[in-house]
């Protein structure tokens, strides 16, 4: 039996016709709609902003899962909950006032998740992991799609799982980038609850197929 969920990103997907990529979506298997904000500061990349989540939120029932690769994402947290996010992934790296953001992240109604990238340790969780909903893990380094999965990622999330386990909590483990069947069924044996894809999907021949390929894992 398959727990684990699927969230397709449509950084990869036609911007040309994205209505037709987030049907697509609907009718697949996929669990979530994976959203990446970039802002040009806190990664090498600007992607697209809340108008584009905004129209998006009316033509899907997945629930979006908003990943703010920015700097000063407490900014933003209304404004998240307003263009329909279900979950607000924020950067370690870019909340000096961490455990206040994930408050006002629950206190807006979405459920709150941290994001590391590959370099910043899960030991720096260990006083916040109990607050959160999810934690992400990136297994590339954020800002583009269709790169190199590190493999580093599968030890790191191995041992936020036993962290996990040991302190009794069910903090989902969502993980990004390089993810296609081989690293996903590792991941997952290593204890992702979540799999982002993106270009794995998109630029397969048969995206439906492949996140079925991938819920079936
Ligand atoms: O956040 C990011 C990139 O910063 C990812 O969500 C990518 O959009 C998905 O990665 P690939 O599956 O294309 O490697």
């Amino acid at each position: 039996m398959n727990h684990h969920l699927i969230a397709p990103s449509i950084l990869s997907a036609n911007f040309l016709d994205l209505r037709k990529d987030v049907e697509m979506l609907d009718n697949s298997e996929a669990d979530w709609i994976h959203l990446d904000i970039m802002d040009g500061v806190f990664v090498p990349n600007i992607s697209f902003g809340f108008p584009v989540i905004n129209s998006l939120q009316y033509i899907t029932d997945k629930p979006l899962d908003v990943h703010l690769m920015i700097v000063q994402p407490e900014k933003f947290v209304l404004e998240v909950a307003r263009v329909g996010a279900y979950v607000m992934n924020v950067h370690y790296e870019a909340c000096v006032h961490l455990h206040r953001v994930i408050e006002e992240i629950k206190k807006a109604g979405m459920k709150a998740a941290v994001t590391l990238n590959p370099h910043t340790p899960i030991a720096l969780l260990e006083d916040i992991l109990h607050e959160l909903d999810m934690v992400l893990l990136m297994s590339v380094n954020p800002g583009f799609g269709g790169q190199h999965f590190i493999d580093h990622s599968i030890k790191k999330v191995s041992a936020l799982k036993e962290m996990i386990v040991k302190k009794n909590l069910s903090t989902l483990i969502e993980v990004d980038g390089g993810i296609n069947l081989e690293t996903g069924k590792r991941l997952i044996n290593a204890g992702a609850d979540v799999l982002v894809a993106g270009n794995f999907v998109f630029s397969s021949e048969n995206p439906i197929e492949t996140i079925h390929r991938l819920k079936s894992l």
